[in-house]
């Protein structure tokens, strides 16, 4: 299998360490406050610059406006933009076109109907990021450990944009995930923690392990 791999939320050196060391080809770094993986610029800027050439740097954010767009760009020296929140179509062609930077679009699903979703943004982003939709009253639109059905993407290996699949993956299932739904790249946040935000550097090798 040879599947791509984006371990996100990383917060320390020794995860940006763990992820190159692993063979993981994306670190993503979460901006947002209510987040246990929240990273600010500073932090960001200098895990960013542990990462070696080959190792792409993910931002997310949710639902951030250009001021604080324009201060995680201005200083964190990125490859990838992730949207994580409610931004409309238009809104992710105004954030590729201002910042010259590829954009992918997180969309939460949880049945056949959110599905009409993938192909409004297929339209407009680069990538797409599959992801279970968070629980309501959630605090964090993503990150939550959870998994959706999968047989929602079987049968659906190919949009014309590339698409990572997110939501609940473990070392423990992600080879399945991958199987069932034709994911060419994949993505894990809590499935790779020994606590809430603190990355396991075992696990994050046994993640990229199970899928080689
Ligand atoms: O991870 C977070 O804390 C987070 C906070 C706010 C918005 C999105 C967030 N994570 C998005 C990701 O890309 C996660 O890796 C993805 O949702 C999968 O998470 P998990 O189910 O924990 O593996």
């Amino acid at each position: 299998m040879d599947i791509r791999v984006k371990i996100c939320g990383l917060t320390r050196p020794e995860d940006v360490a763990a992820v190159a060391a692993a063979g993981a080809q994306y670190a993503g770094f979460v901006f947002f406050e209510k987040s246990p993986r929240n990273v600010n610029i500073e932090t960001a800027r200098a895990l960013a610059l542990e990462a070696p050439v080959g190792l792409a740097k993910v931002a997310l954010v949710v639902d951030a406006d250009d001021a604080e767009l324009d201060a995680i760009v201005g200083a964190v020296p990125l490859d990838m933009l992730q949207l994580h929140g409610h931004e409309c179509p238009e809104r992710v062609s105004e954030v590729r076109a201002r910042y010259g930077l590829p954009v992918m679009k997180a969309v939460g699903v949880a049945d056949v109907e959110d599905m009409a979703q993938i192909a409004l943004y297929e339209e407009v982003a680069d990538q797409l990021l599959i992801d279970a939709k968070p629980p309501k009253g959630a605090d964090l639109p993503g990150g939550n450990g959870l998994s959706f059905d999968w047989r929602l993407l079987s049968g659906r290996k190919y949009w014309r944009k590339p698409w990572m699949l997110a939501g609940g993956l473990t070392p423990q299932n992600v080879r399945q995930a991958a199987q069932m739904t034709g994911a060419r790249q994949v993505d894990v946040s809590s499935g790779v923690e020994a606590g809430a935000g603190v990355k396991d550097a075992r696990r994050i090798a046994e993640f990229v392990a199970a899928l080689r």
